[in-house]
């Protein structure tokens, strides 16, 4: 006996994985996923917990469900437990050459149904994979798309992402930049290491790199599922649609096509004859010919549906990408698209959104971030999350080693990707993506990069001195809010006697009992209980030398700012103005 995999213990006991993982959960068990490895004596605990509860006649589920109720009496259901499982839908990124597209051709290929007849298999931006496990639904629209803008609304399109990695050229900065993307957008991935068909192909030596982005392979002892394969030849294909549907069926996919509907464009454009063809992904209950749907601020009616292997459909439910016409502009990629009852409905609908753009373009003008929206809820932790670009290898392991010192209590700085040479649209893509500010060094980014950067609201930064990239994260740190200032006591003086001097006009000399004063300091000045004067200290001398402050128990001439009636015994107050930490 020895290690096992969660997956593999699951079979074994006859659960399926979402009752093992509960089932750990419930005994406070950590584990990344399903692919974490146990050890052997909680092996024998959890085989013993299972067995006695089948002895006490209880079946698998049972025993979870009973261990889950002793761990935590208010456990909450699972949401939506009766809601169907929907199908995978799966992104393949990769840097160039690694064979993404001859990837998914190959799957294409072996695993698309035979075309209808007269229907011609056409590029639709993504296309359904049958399985022996079930469908799984491939975007082909480069990967990182399918991560960008909707991010911020909380949506995504791809639940899976495959990081392909051509097992001759190993990692190259594209796959850096798929893996932070995927990471950023919190989906798991799988490596595909392809080409392995070849002499030359080197998958230990990929396995080993994986690590260098924090990707341990599972033969390591990591959470890193790796396929070796080929999509010229096609082995180990197989094994991947395994292991994708091993992971949907961790992630427990569901969507109910019996409720309300919610898609997503995957690509649109203008045919010269057909006119606006938009691809959607039904994410969400079911479109239909003949509906109402919005999208931004436009709507259409569904006038034809095509599913990707170009066949006419009436209806298509969750999971399915579908080309539809009915549109008369061509809606972008990434866009939600929601359903209206009827036409009405929709014009209301693309009204009311006019409006609140409107209002809401206004507002920002002029409205502050609460902290709470800058900073999230209190009590999580936050996340500053950087890109950083700069002129050499030096520069860069230098900079990541002072912010790798940077992380806090509250705050983890993380640096997604990091390259030589200015920034990429892709740098801000994935920056719009994971909320992270792009700071350059030593480096400058293009005017077309800085453009979309703003439209896609992204700050890019640029620096040539370290210490004011290390100010600004200390910023970013602190949350980005509004500095919250404090008026704070420094110190008192009693005046004893009042010197006119010809153009620097009276100066109050005077004896520090408390604290110290300190120039440019604030001054509130008492006679009695009134308060005479509240100003500046414009001067402070000791003797005839110009001084900073001055401490207690001496003896100094104070000047101050555009008043002249200060009086022996009067009372000097100085306060200061600091930044109080949020
Ligand atoms: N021998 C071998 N060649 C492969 C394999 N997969 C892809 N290739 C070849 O590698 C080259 C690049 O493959 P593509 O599929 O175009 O790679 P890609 O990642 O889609 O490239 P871009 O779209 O340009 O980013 C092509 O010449 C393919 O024929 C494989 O498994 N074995």
């Amino acid at each position: 006996m020895s290690k096992i995999r969660i997956y593999a213990l699951a079979k074994e006991l006859g659960l399926d994985n979402n009752e093992m993982l509960e089932l750990l959960d419930s005994m406070g068990v950590s584990y990344k996923s399903a692919s974490s490895t146990l050890e052997e004596d909680m092996v024998e605990t959890i085989k013993a917990l299972v067995s006695e509860d089948r002895q006490t006649q209880n079946t698998g589920t049972q025993a979870v469900a009973a261990a889950k109720a002793a761990a935590q009496p208010a456990a909450e259901e699972a949401p939506g437990s009766d809601v169907p499982h929907r199908a995978p839908v799966v992104t393949i990124m990769g840097h160039v050459d690694h064979g993404k597209t001859s990837l998914l051709d190959y799957i294409r290929k072996t695993r698309v149904a035979a075309k209808e007849a007269g229907g011609i298999t056409q590029h639709v931006g993504a296309f359904e994979a049958q399985t022996s496990k079930g469908k799984i639904v491939f975007i082909d629209t480069p990967g990182h798309e399918a991560f960008t803008s909707i991010r911020a609304r909380g949506a995504r399109v791809a639940d899976i992402a495959i990081i392909v990695v051509a097992a001759d050229d190993s990692i190259m900065p594209q796959t850096r930049e798929a893996v932070a993307h995927a990471q950023a957008a919190k989906v798991p991935l799988i490596v595909a290491v392809n080409k392995i068909d070849l002499p030359s192909a080197n998958p230990d030596k990929v396995k080993n790199d994986l690590m260098q982005l924090g990707l341990v392979p599972e033969e390591y002892g990591g959470q890193t599922i790796t396929v070796e394969l080929s999509a010229k030849t096609g082995q180990g294909v197989e094994e991947l649609l395994d292991y994708i549907s091993l992971v949907a069926e961790i992630e427990d996919l569901r969507a109910d096509p019996k409720g309300e509907f919610k898609g997503v464009i995957i690509e649109s454009k203008v045919d010269k004859q057909a006119g606006v063809l938009a691809t959607i992904l039904v994410q969400e209950g079911t479109l239909n010919v003949g509906d109402f749907v919005v999208v931004g601020e436009t709507y259409g009616k569904i006038k034809a549906m095509t599913d990707s292997n170009g066949g006419r459909v009436k209806n298509a439910g969750p999971s399915t990408p579908v080309q539809v016409l009915g549109f008369s502009e061509a809606p972008v990629s990434g866009e939600i698209v929601s359903g209206a009852k009827n036409e009405h409905e929709a014009r209301d609908i693309v009204a009311r959104r006019k409006e609140e753009r409107e209002a809401a373009a206004e507002a920002t003008t002029r409205r502050k971030l609460s902290l709470e929206e800058v900073m999230g809820s209190l009590e999580q932790r936050r996340e500053v999350n950087l890109i950083l670009r700069a002129d050499t290898q030096g520069s860069i392991e230098a900079i990541q080693g002072i912010f790798g010192r940077y992380t806090t209590e509250d705050v983890d700085v993380n640096v997604l990707l990091s390259g030589i040479g200015a920034p990429t649209e892709g740098d801000v893509l994935l920056a719009s993506t994971a909320e992270a500010t792009i700071l350059c060094f030593s480096v400058t980014p293009s005017a077309a990069v800085l453009k979309v950067a703003e439209q896609k609201g992204v700050d890019v930064k640029s620096f040539r001195i370290i210490y004011e990239m290390i100010d600004e994260v200390e910023r970013l740190m602190k949350g980005n809010v509004e500095p919250v200032f404090e008026e704070r006591y420094l110190g008192r003086a009693e005046v004893r006697q009042v010197i006119s001097v010809p153009k620097a006009g009276k100066i109050a000399g005077s004896y520090v009992q408390d604290g110290i004063l300190r120039r440019n300091a604030k001054v509130t000045v008492r006679r009695g209980k009134e308060i005479v004067y509240t100003g500046t200290i414009s001067g402070l001398k000791r003797f005839k030398d110009d001084v900073r402050e001055v401490q207690t128990g001496y003896e100094c001439g104070v000047n101050l700012r555009d008043w002249d009636a200060v009086e022996v015994g009067d009372i000097l107050e100085a306060t200061e103005t600091v930044e109080v930490k949020a």
